[in-house]
């Protein structure tokens, strides 16, 4: 199993490009199973994720072509998908593929709006809470579909096609917007989405849907109106920049010191998280390629987060915020109000010497005058990524186990940051 050694102590200056949005490019390639025509996606990151869901669709019988592996300094521009789906040959999502991964579940609605049956195992992704799907399931069955669970699938059916309606989420939900979207695409009349999720990637499906012929009215706000069609066509839609990339990046930044531009980020995607980040003291300014942030000199403040649906300071950022605060000059409370369990980088951390207390939901930081490297294990992909900024900001060596997590959400991390002067290596199983 590869490792991550890092030898902290060094700013990081210069430029990081930002790769397309993994939680953008995964419902993306499955919008291909909604057309029998060509959906072709530009800016795709190669990301363990999306390689398992381009087996995923690959099983369901979507051809896929690869182009643009680009050398040298463009390679940041990404990969482009052709993805074509012209007949579904698999409805089944199988538990060995969907059990890895939280987005393949998401094909369920697709599935059943083209071919009125699908099997879809009930899903994996990080272990950050118990994560049901209960609000996908009522979602589609408003829409028409007839669901039961057995073994451990999901088995949806719809003979006759699904039909728009009112679906009000009683919760906001990234994935159960995202399978109803795609689900309302093909389904008979007009399908009210009420309090969706307003996360930018949601409305980068969106926009892709209406590419696809899809009318759609509320992008980037709460309500959805969705005049589903009967059979939608191709087209060519370029993923959105990973805004959760580009806060981890700002983040590092801040805890090493330094000048450093995200190249192709957008500030107005993270204004919550920029916000936050201004207030430790750290300088964030927009410019014609991207973001630059730069911390030179000052100490880090502590602040108070509490994350939130979109546009709130996103849970994503949170594991790498707290690694931030633990070299604050006082105290910061972290409050996680999306998931019940995301706190598994918490005893990491302590490894390195943050002194860190929870109480339930809360997380109380105090900041210390430095931490010192240790062997520390990922045990999910933001609480990774978290652990390579407390490494980068620690005194001597830091080994990350697991690396696996971080690959599945981290495009060339270790690239990245080197380039930028941090000490980090992977070092190969062998
Ligand atoms: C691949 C992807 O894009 N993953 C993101 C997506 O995950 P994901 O789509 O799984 O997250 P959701 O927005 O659905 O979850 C938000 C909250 O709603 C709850 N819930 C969700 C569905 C449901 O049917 N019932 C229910 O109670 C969840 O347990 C959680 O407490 O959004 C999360 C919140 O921004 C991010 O952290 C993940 O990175
Ligand atoms: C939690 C995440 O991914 P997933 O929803 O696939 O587990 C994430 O991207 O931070």
């Amino acid at each position: 199993m590869d490792r991550i050694k890092i030898e902290g102590g060094n700013s990081l200056n210069g430029e990081i490009p930002i790769s397309g949005a993994k939680n953008a490019a995964l419902p993306l390639m499955i919008a291909s199973l909604l057309t029998a025509d060509r959906l072709t996606l530009k800016n795709v990151p190669n990301l363990a994720d999306v390689n398992l869901l381009a087996r995923i669709l690959r099983n369901h019988g979507v051809d896929l072509a690869v182009d643009g592996k680009r050398a040298g300094p463009a390679m940041h521009l990404g990969e482009t998908f052709h993805l074509t789906a012209r007949d579904i040959v698999d409805t089944t999502a199988p538990y060995e593929m969907v059990s890895r991964m939280r987005a393949s579940f998401w094909v369920l609605g697709p599935l059943i709006a083209r071919m009125g049956v699908a099997h879809v195992s009930l899903p994996g992704g990080c272990a950050i809470g118990t994560r049901p799907v209960d609000l996908h399931l009522e979602g589609l069955k408003a829409l028409g579909a007839d669901i039961d669970i057995d073994g451990g699938y999901v088995i949806a059916k719809a003979p006759k096609g699904l039909v728009g309606n009112r679906v009000t989420f009683s919760k906001v939900s990234v994935g159960a917007t995202h399978n109803v979207l795609l689900a309302a695409a093909l389904a008979k009349g007009e399908t009210l989405i009420e309090n969706a999720a307003r996360e930018p990637e949601v409305g980068d499906v969106a926009e892709c849907l209406t590419k696809m012929g899809v009318k759609i009215e509320g992008i980037g706000s709460s309500t959805l109106r969705i005049q589903g069609r009967d059979s939608l066509e191709g087209a060519v839609h370029t993923v959105l920049p990973d805004r959760i990339e580009t806060g981890t990046f700002a983040l590092a930044v801040a805890a090493c010191g330094g000048d450093v531009l995200l190249n192709g980020a957008r500030r107005s995607d993270l204004s919550a998280a920029f916000d936050i980040l201004q207030k430790t003291g750290t300088h964030v300014t927009d410019t014609n390629e991207g973001v630059r942030v730069t911390r030179n000199g000052g100490g880090i403040e502590p602040v108070t987060v509490e994350t939130q649906p979109f546009p709130g300071f996103p849970t994503d950022l949170q594991a790498q915020m707290m690694a931030l605060m633990t070299r604050a000059n006082g105290t910061s409370v972290i409050r996680e109000t999306i998931f019940e369990n995301r706190f598994m980088h918490v005893q990491e951390l302590a490894r390195l010497g943050a002194d860190i207390r929870l109480h339930g939901d809360t997380a109380t930081v105090v900041g210390v005058s430095g931490l010192r490297g240790a062997p520390v294990m990922a045990t999910d992909l933001r609480a990774s990524v978290s652990l390579v900024i407390a490494g980068l900001m620690a005194e001597g060596e830091t080994v990350i186990n697991r690396v696996y997590h971080l690959d599945r959400g981290f495009e060339r991390l270790e690239e990245k940051l080197s380039r930028c002067g941090a000490n980090i290596e992977r070092v190969s199983a062998g």
